[in-house]
């Protein structure tokens, strides 16, 4: 029989983490060793509301080794989770990070640790399948349409913008898009920031708002013609499918990759 793969979750007390625990307790194959928040005031799960039935220590970092987990889920805070990812590798965890708000030298820098280390891992800025699969078709049709941009929408506790997703959304769209800067080229801003963020000639637009979860809308337009390929997340509940399958691929791996589509 193949054993259990032994999971911790950082970030439990937040909103994707406690999704993550949930996920974790109730999926075949997996085992919660442990989660890690530090902001946790508990010693055991079982003291958090809802969970009176568990036995899942919750720890400070320098316990977290004494429980041997095979993967470390992050949905943190991005100036902790740069931090955490390399303490994974480091201790031969594999990292499954969702947490947001990585910059490109922080992953090229973890990419190599995971080398050094020979452990693979998992950056992906959305596990939902819906926006996967929205940013393939964003690069499909950027290919022929390169007047584009990023309307990004989130609820309004999000701590980084633009949103992991539009930046990623971007990266790849600008992977095949002719080079153009978008809008007038005499276009002044009256009002600073109008225009919205710039990556590559692209504008991302973050709006922020209670009542939303996570959406975004990347809208091309062409002479006489327009498209709309939008994403809406309803429940954080959609991340899942994503983060179990990470857990399920990631200690098998080699490398530390960034995006769900590697492990589809
Ligand atoms: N990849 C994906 O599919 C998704 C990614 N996210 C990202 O996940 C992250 C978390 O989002 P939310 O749960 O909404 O935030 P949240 O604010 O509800 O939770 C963050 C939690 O991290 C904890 N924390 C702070 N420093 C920590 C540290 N050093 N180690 C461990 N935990 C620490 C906080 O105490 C808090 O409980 C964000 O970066 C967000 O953009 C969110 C949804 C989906
Ligand atoms: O903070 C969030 O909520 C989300 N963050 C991720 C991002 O920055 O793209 C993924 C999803 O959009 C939800």
């Amino acid at each position: 029989m193949i054993g259990l793969t032994k999971i911790i979750v950082a970030g439990f007390k937040g909103r994707m983490g406690a999704t993550a625990v949930d996920m974790v307790l109730n999926h075949d194959g997996f085992e919660l060793v442990g989660v890690y928040d530090p902001v946790a005031t508990e010693k055991n799960l079982n003291e958090v509301a809802g969970y009176a039935d568990q036995n899942v220590p919750v720890l400070t970092l320098e316990q977290v080794p004494d429980v041997t987990p095979d993967v470390w889920i992050d949905f943190t805070i991005p100036k902790a989770a740069v931090a955490n990812t390399k303490f994974a590798l480091e201790h031969h965890i594999s990292p499954v990070i969702g947490t947001t708000g990585f910059k490109a030298e922080e992953v090229a820098a973890l990419k190599q640790l995971s080398k050094e280390q020979g452990v693979g891992g998992l950056i992906a800025p959305n596990f939902g399948l819906t926006a996967v699969l929205m940013m393939q078709f964003a690069k499909q049709a950027a290919k022929y349409f390169p007047d584009v941009e990023i309307i990004e929408m989130h609820h309004d506790n999000k701590l980084d913008a633009p949103s992991g997703t539009a930046i990623k959304t971007a990266e790849m769209m600008a992977e095949v898009r002719a080079q153009k800067e978008q809008g007038n080229p005499n276009e002044k801003e009256t009002l600073k920031g109008a225009r919205g963020a710039n990556y590559d000639g692209m504008h991302i637009h973050s709006v922020r708002l209670p009542g939303l979860i996570a959406h975004q809308q990347v809208q091309f337009g062409g002479v006489g013609e327009g498209l709309t390929i939008r994403q809406d997340t309803y429940d954080r509940v959609s991340f899942m499918t994503g983060v179990a399958l990470a857990c399920e691929k990631v200690t098998a791996a080699h490398e530390l990759f960034e995006g769900l589509e590697n492990f589809l």
